[in-house]
């Protein structure tokens, strides 16, 4: 049976964005951030607790085993484990849980900006506090919808009045997500935006299905002015470097990690992927995890009052 535990989004979250040292400290004294928190009402296999660095850390739990955890801070989902335990995310080991940088790893979003562009690589949605707008239970699954508004940080860079909603769902074996974007602006605004997940891996036995024929812009060697070609592979490996732009990609690709699993990614309206492994500009990592992200690289434009939405999920076979 559903379960629905509605809340008003909570203005201590408003209040924290952006997540200034200063903001950040006194959250972390006076505990009150917490003690609001805490002191909500959340549906069934919804806890929020404490995570690295003092921030706040949201655990989805399932009853069927699966678990995910997702920080406020930049609204990210830093681990999905299924049932065996295993994590299938990877959070990199120079990660940092300060509050002040975007958390290296996971599902970072990249909003209102893939990038490169006029404003900071992969935007500013990952470098600040989205509060907790809803949490609900359906049929066991957990559920919980994250918000993040504009604020004079994020005007300072896009002068734009929006409102995002990130629902993310836990099932036994998958994990979705749907982002919906607002204008809520006098004025018309354009982005972009990614779900830039970072997948567990052993890079040598990585391969990516479903991507051929797709039109893709190669960011290797200059991400600033990417190379138009095609992609003429059944099956993507990671020799080396990658980064790389796949336009009009299909609702479906698959991700076999090397480590004993296929990882089937579907979406709809994310119209485009990108596939990234840094190589040795990541030396101590590399070989643990592939970025396989799913993303809006044409500008969307909106006009007052629309609103786009894209859903991800991400399943074990
Ligand atoms: O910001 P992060 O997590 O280090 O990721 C950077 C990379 O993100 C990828 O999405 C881009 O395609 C790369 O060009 C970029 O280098």
């Amino acid at each position: 049976m559903a379960t629905s535990v509605a809340m008003a989004s909570l203005p201590l979250g408003r209040a924290l964005t952006p997540w200034s040292a200063d903001r950040r400290l006194r959250f972390r004294s006076s505990g009150i951030a917490f003690a609001s928190l805490e002191q909500k009402t959340y549906a069934q296999g919804i806890k929020i607790s404490e995570g690295n660095g003092g921030l706040p850390k949201v655990s989805l739990l399932s009853p069927h085993g699966s678990e995910a955890e997702i920080y406020l801070f930049g609204g990210c989902i830093t681990s999905w484990k299924v049932s065996n335990g295993k994590d299938l995310l990877f959070v990199r080991p120079d990660a940092v849980f300060n509050g002040k940088k975007p958390i290296s790893g996971g599902i970072p979003h990249c909003f209102p900006q893939f990038g490169p562009g006029p404003i900071q690589q992969h935007g500013f949605a990952r470098n600040m506090s989205w509060s907790i707008a809803d949490s609900d239970n359906v049929e066991g699954d957990p559920i919980i919808t994250l918000e993040l508004r504009d604020d004079p940080y994020s005007r300072s860079m896009w002068d734009f009045s929006f409102q995002t909603l990130y629902k993310v769902k836990l099932h036994s074996n998958s994990l979705s997500t749907v982002l919906t974007v607002t204008n809520t602006d006098k004025k018309p605004f354009s982005f972009t935006t990614a779900l830039h997940t970072y997948f567990r891996a052993s890079i040598a036995g990585v391969s990516v299905k479903g991507l051929k024929g797709c039109k893709t812009l190669n960011k290797d060697p200059d991400p600033s002015n990417p190379l138009e070609g095609k992609e003429g592979r059944e099956v993507i490996t990671f020799p080396g470097f990658v980064d790389c732009i796949y336009l009009d990609a299909p609702k479906e690709i698959f991700l076999d990690n090397g480590i004993g699993d296929v990882i089937n990614i579907q979406n709809s309206n994310w119209s485009d992927a990108v596939l990234w492994n840094p190589y040795m500009q990541m030396e101590s990592c590399f070989k643990d995890f592939v970025c396989v992200e799913n993303a809006k690289i044409g500008q969307v434009h909106l006009e007052p009052a629309q609103s786009w939405t894209a859903e991800q999920k991400i399943a074990i076979s």
